[in-house]
C-alpha cells in the first residue's frame, strides 16, 4: 500500500506549443481535510526552441526532452515512496509520467480515462500531436511500429507496458488505426456506449478485474480532463460532445482510491487558455474534485480523524 500521506505535485509547466500550462491545485488538496501532507515538487520547467518541421510527430525535440525530464521527476517521487500526481498540461506527458512510473514500479497497470485511446502511432497518427500517440511510444507489442530511428530525441525511452495492462474507459473519439489496435489486441476498453450499458460501477469494475484481478498491482491512472463531457470542462484542447457526466468521473475517482492500490496519476489536458471565462471555472474545479476524490474525499463526507462532538 503506497503511502499515501506524502503526495508531490509535479505541475508539468512548458510553453511548448503541444504541452500546455499546468494548473495548481496542490494546496487545495490540503484543503481537502484528508490528511494528506502534499509536497509541491514544483514546476517542471522546459526549453522552448523551434524544433524540427513534422517528422512523422511535431515538436519531436521538445516532447522528447520534456518527457525525459518528467520521466526522471516522476521515478523519484514514486522512489520516494510518494502517491505522485502530475498535472498537465498536454498528454503526450503521459510518457515520461508512465514510464518513470514504471521504472519505479515495473508491475503497474494503467487506467486510461478519456475520450480518446492516445494509441495512433507515429505512422498512423491524423494530426502529428504526440499527444494522441502516447500509448504507442510505451506498449511493447507496437515497438516495431515507431520509427525509432527518425526520432532520436525518444532514445532514452523503453517501452514498459503490456497491452493487457491497460483498460480505457471513456472513448468516444478513435481514429482507424487506434480501432485496429485496440481489435487487433483486443485491449479492454469501455467506450462512453458500454458506460451507458452497463453503468459506471461495473465499468470500472470491469476495467480492475481485467488489469488487476488479484488486487496486487500498483495502479496508474491517466485521467484527461476531456473524459468528462465539455458541458465540465470546456477549457481543454480536444472535447468532444457526449462525455462522462461529472458523477461518472467522480465515482471512477473515489472507486480507484477505495482500491489503495493508486501509486500515480496524471490529471491532464486542463488548459485555462483556451474557453471561456466560465469554462474555465468549471474545468479546474472538475480537475479538483476528481483529483481530491482520487486522493479520499468522499462526497458522503470525510470522519475527520479524531474528530469528537463539541
Ligand atoms: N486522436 C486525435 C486526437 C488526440 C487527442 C489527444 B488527447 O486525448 O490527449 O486530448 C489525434 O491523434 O490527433
Ligand atoms: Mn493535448
Ligand atoms: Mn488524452
Ligand atoms: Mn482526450
Amino acid at each position: 500500500m503506497k503511502n499515501i500521506l506524502g503526495i508531490s505535485v509535479l505541475n508539468v509547466v512548458s510553453t511548448v506549443p503541444q504541452i500546455i500550462i499546468s494548473t495548481t491545485v496542490s494546496s487545495t488538496v490540503t484543503t481537502a481535510n484528508t490528511g494528506h501532507n502534499v509536497e509541491d515538487r514544483g514546476d517542471l520547467n522546459f526549453d522552448v526552441f523551434k524544433d524540427d518541421p513534422r517528422n512523422y510527430v511535431l515538436n519531436p525535440k521538445a516532447v522528447g526532452a520534456a518527457t525525459k525530464k518528467v520521466s526522471k521527476a516522476v521515478e523519484q517521487a514514486v522512489r520516494d515512496n510518494k502517491l505522485t500526481v502530475t498535472l498537465g498540461g498536454d498528454h503526450s506527458i503521459s510518457i515520461g509520467t508512465i514510464h518513470g512510473h514504471a521504472r519505479a514500479e515495473p508491475n503497474l497497470c494503467l487506467l486510461w480515462i478519456d475520450a480518446h485511446a492516445d494509441i495512433n502511432t507515429p505512422l498512423t497518427t491524423p494530426s502529428g500531436n504526440i499527444h494522441g500517440t502516447p500509448l504507442s511510444f510505451l506498449v511493447n507489442q507496437l515497438k516495431d511500429t515507431i520509427p525509432w530511428a527518425a526520432l532520436p530525441s525518444f532514445d532514452w525511452l523503453q517501452p514498459c507496458l503490456n497491452i493487457t495492462d491497460i483498460a480505457f474507459v471513456g472513448l468516444r473519439d478513435l481514429d482507424p488505426g487506434e480501432r485496429y489496435i485496440l481489435q487487433k489486441f483486443n485491449i479492454t476498453s469501455f467506450s462512453i456506449h458500454e458506460v451507458d450499458r452497463f453503468g459506471i460501477h461495473e465499468v470500472i469494475a470491469r476495467s480492475l478485474e481485467a488489469v488487476n484481478p488479484k488486487g496486487d498491482r500498483p495502479i496508474h491512472m491517466s485521467f484527461d480532463i476531456d473524459s468528462v463531457d465539455p458541458a465540465a470542462t470546456g477549457a481543454t484542447g480536444t472535447p468532444v460532445p457526449g462525455g462522462l457526466t461529472f458523477r461518472e468521473g467522480m465515482f471512477i475517482a473515489e472507486h480507484v482510491y477505495r482500491t489503495g492500490l493508486l501509486s500515480a496519476l496524471d490529471l491532464v489536458e486542463v488548459n485555462p487558455e483556451v474557453g471561456s471565462r466560465q469554462d474555465k471555472v468549471n474545468t479546474v474545479m472538475t480537475a479538483v474534485e476528481v483529483l481530491t476524490a482520487c486522493l479520499g474525499k468522499k462526497r458522503e463526507g470525510n470522519l475527520l480523524p479524531g474528530y469528537q462532538l463539541p
